[in-house]
């Protein structure tokens, strides 16, 4: 399966390194490719590495704008024009989307990712692992647009929640 993961380009502690490295082993252990956006930066890069430790392949999708922190070592790189190009990118490799935790860009990822899925432009799985919590805020206001009436299909159609990689993974295999 290609699994596209957005993720943080900053180092991390370890409540935050330990399940990401944790979900990078099981993509690898169970022969699952890693598309990603390419860099060797921060969650990204240990990500990318753990993957390939564990025997999984990398596809990366660089963007033109950040080409000085290319992962050196993926299997294949695409380099896009520009960050709109690589989230279509990023979405059309995908067979499902994995969030980890992370800042702005990886919101602007999985935004995108949902909206196309409101409109029923892609139908793929998005799980987000939500590693101690971080995501319940996230999870709330999504919670009260799918309850108020904000949304044309139920929230657990569009996306799940997952509380540790084995459980994140387990979703996407079923
Ligand atoms: C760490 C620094 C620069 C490197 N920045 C990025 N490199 C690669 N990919 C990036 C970068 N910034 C955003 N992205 C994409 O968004 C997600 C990460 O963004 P976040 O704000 O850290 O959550 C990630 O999924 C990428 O696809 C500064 O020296």
């Amino acid at each position: 399966m290609n699994i596209t993961v957005f993720c943080s380009a900053y180092s991390l502690d370890e409540r935050y390194t330990a399940p990401a490295a944790e979900f990078a082993r099981l993509l690898g252990e169970h022969g699952h490719t890693l598309v990603w956006g390419g860099s060797h930066a921060g969650l990204m890069g240990l990500l990318a590495d753990g993957v390939k430790e564990a025997g999984g392949r990398l596809v990366g999708i660089s963007v033109q704008l950040l080409a000085h922190k290319t992962y050196e070592g993926a299997d294949e790189l695409v380099m896009t024009r520009d960050l709109a190009e690589r989230k279509a990118r990023l979405l059309e490799r995908a067979d499902a989307v994995v969030v980890l935790v992370g800042g702005l860009g990886t919101l602007d990822e999985v935004t995108e990712v949902l909206e196309l899925k409101k409109h029923a432009l892609h139908d793929k799985p998005v799980v987000v692992l939500d590693t101690e919590g971080f995501y319940q805020g996230l999870r709330t206001q999504l919670e009260r647009m799918d309850s108020e009436g904000f949304l044309p299909r139920p929230l657990a159609e569009l996306i799940h929640f997952a509380a540790d990689p084995a459980e994140a993974l387990a979703h996407l295999e079923a």
